[in-house]
């Protein structure tokens, strides 16, 4: 039996759903606005788990769960002993050190005997250790923003993505303090011992890699089909087929990357090749 935390609510939530429907592990119920803490999938040898996104780190950590979903600072901040399998490339964010925008603290020295605010009290603890700056850290467990301008605290340390909120709340970042990904987490006796767990992680990284790439069709008449093999750098070379029908014909098919499908496109069309399709892949196991 594999167990795998995954958040219940909160902005992973969504993501995390997509991301194991994608991979043919849908989540049967439970989590958001359901009371349900526990759901089947697929597979009857995995079950879900749903959990703050904050306690997952723990849980992986024990071996209550054998996989986790969940971003690397909260990892961190709970000094969770886990194995970082996967970035899985949404919500990425950053922790910066930020100030109200009018404040005379210009940089980390600055702060020397103030007080900070933050959801991340080990995290920040650290990063002023490092710097040999002595601060008192208050632990807030949201709306972080707020605090220099009630008189809580001098600074903040949170989290900015978009970056909307400082600026709603007239702060400015003063220096960066962590760089954050979401990642797929592993207990790290379950990664070694537990077999399927390989196929769960196999799975996760096909989409991932899957959303790189793009399935390219078209039709090439036998003139142009030399500078068609030149052009794409399918997988393994593409796939070509000969079309029956009047004109010596060929099909060819191949998987490229994404973001070269623009180009690509251009440099097709002028050696010949029509009817052009372009796919999305569902999954990609190399
Ligand atoms: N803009 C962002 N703000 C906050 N967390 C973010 C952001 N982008 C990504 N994350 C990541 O999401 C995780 C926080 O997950 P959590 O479930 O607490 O989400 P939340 O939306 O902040 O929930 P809550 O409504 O309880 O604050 C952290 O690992 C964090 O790095
Ligand atoms: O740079 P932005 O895109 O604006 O996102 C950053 C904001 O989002 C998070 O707050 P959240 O919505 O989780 O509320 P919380 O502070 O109560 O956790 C985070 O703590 C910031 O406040
Ligand atoms: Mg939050």
């Amino acid at each position: 039996m594999i167990r795998i935390a995954i958040p219940n609510k909160g902005r992973l939530h969504e993501p995390t759903l997509e991301v194991f429907k994608d991979a043919g592990l849908p989540v049967y119920g439970g989590g958001n606005e359901s009371r349900q803490l526990i759901a089947k999938t697929s597979d009857p040898d995995i079950t879900f788990i749903f959990a703050r996104a904050a306690d997952i780190p723990l849980y992986v950590a024990e071996g209550t769960a054998d996989l986790g979903i969940t971003g690397l600072d909260l990892v961190v901040e709970r000094s969770a002993d886990v194995q970082c399998l996967t970035d899985l490339k949404y919500g990425s964010s950053r922790l910066v050190l930020a100030v109200p925008e009018a404040s005379p603290i210009l940089k980390v020295e600055d702060l020397a005997g103030k007080r900070v605010a933050t959801e991340f009290p080990e995290i920040t603890k650290r990063f002023f250790k490092d710097r040999k700056v002595d601060v008192e850290v208050i632990q807030v467990s949201g709306a972080c923003e707020m605090t220099p301008h009630i008189g809580v605290a001098d600074a903040i340390v949170d989290i900015t993505s978009s970056g909307t909120t400082m600026m709603i709340n007239k702060l400015k970042a003063i220096s960066p303090v962590f760089e954050s990904k979401v990642y797929l987490i592993a207990n790290k006796t379950s990664v070694k011992s537990k077999e399927k767990i390989s196929d769960v992680i196999t799975a996760i990284e096909s989409v991932l890699l899957a959303k790189t790439k793009r399935y390219i069709m078209m039709n090439v008449p036998a003139p142009a089909l030399k500078d068609v093999e030149r052009i794409i750098p399918g997988l393994n070379g593409p796939t070509i087929m000969q079309v029956e029908g009047p004109e010596p014909m060929f099909a060819v098919h191949a998987v490229v990357d994404a973001d070269m499908i623009f180009v690509l496109i251009r440099k097709l069309k002028l050696v010949g090749a029509r009817d052009i399709l372009v796919l999305p892949i569902e999954r990609l196991i190399p």
